[in-house]
């Protein structure tokens, strides 16, 4: 399964990258960074309406290569200046050619939340994304065990990084809500086929409490798309290729949004 390649190669760079930096010389760079307010975050995706993530990201497993052309700043740019409320940044650098180097300059110059879109599996990983600047950390259920799940969650709070806790079905859901998620991610894409679905986050809406902010992740394209999510009551959407590949940013966000 491609989460299986996705957890082995994620290893496999954290071995080279701690001998690059230690832990000790990342936990000092973390503790170094200004410590953002997770809450506020939180409040955010709280507030009324529909709030837009955008993503920035050249390739992914599903797609292949997205963006030839890949101005990440500029992109960035143009998304906090056109309404999103944060700004997910892919950092795997084999399937998805990302790098924490991006999350980095991008964080220095967007006002909006960034969040880091990675498959931790290690405690180094959330200590990289506060010393590069993130707000907020993707935390993928599937792939850790309760254990790993509750101390992540916990040791992101401690370094003032909200966590975005991201299910994929009803089992993962419950283990999201156990663990304390505030703000929820529901993938639209099952990592297994890659098919994709927006009625599985419309399905998995109805078991999550309103107090809880809920993210639609993945699939979602057009105007109608966003309505189909706004009317199930989501808080936030997570959108990326369809941002990645519209020649005008901001004319699709603003189309996107409806306003
Ligand atoms: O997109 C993939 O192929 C993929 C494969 C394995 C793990 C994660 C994957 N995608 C990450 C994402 O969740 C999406 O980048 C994100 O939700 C945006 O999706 P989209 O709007 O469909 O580009």
């Amino acid at each position: 399964m491609i989460l299986d390649d996705l957890v082995a190669a994620t290893k496999r760079r954290l071995q080279r990258e701690k001998e690059v930096v230690s832990v000790d010389d990342m936990k000092a760079k973390a503790a170094a960074a200004p410590t953002k307010d997770s809450q506020a975050v939180y409040d955010r995706f709280n507030a009324p309406g529909i709030h837009l993530i955008g993503e920035v990201k050249k390739a992914s497993p599903s797609k292949g290569l997205i963006a030839d052309q890949f101005p990440y700043l500029e992109i960035a740019k143009d998304y906090d200046q056109h309404g999103v409320s944060a700004i997910s940044v892919l950092t795997e650098p084999d399937y998805f050619k990302g790098d924490i180097r991006y999350l980095q300059e991008i964080a220095a110059n967007v006002s909006v939340p960034v969040l880091r879109k990675d498959f931790v599996v290690d405690s180094y990983m959330l200590y990289q994304a506060k010393a590069a600047g993130a707000s907020i950390v993707l935390l993928i259920v599937a792939i850790l065990s309760d254990q790993q799940l509750k101390d992540y969650f916990k040791l992101a709070h401690e370094l003032g990084l909200a966590a975005l806790v991201e299910a994929h079905d009803e089992q993962e859901l419950k283990r999201a809500v156990d663990v304390g998620a505030k703000l929820i991610g529901v993938n639209n894409r099952d990592l297994r086929t890659f098919d994709v679905s927006l009625n599985n986050s419309i399905k998995l809406r109805k078991l999550v409490p309103n107090n809880i902010a809920f993210v639609a992740e993945s699939g979602i394209h057009t105007r109608d798309d966003v309505k189909v999510m706004e009317e199930n009551h989501m808080n936030g959407i997570l959108i990326g290729e369809a941002l990645m590949t519209a020649p005008d940013k901001a004319e699709k966000i603003t189309q996107l949004l409806g306003v």
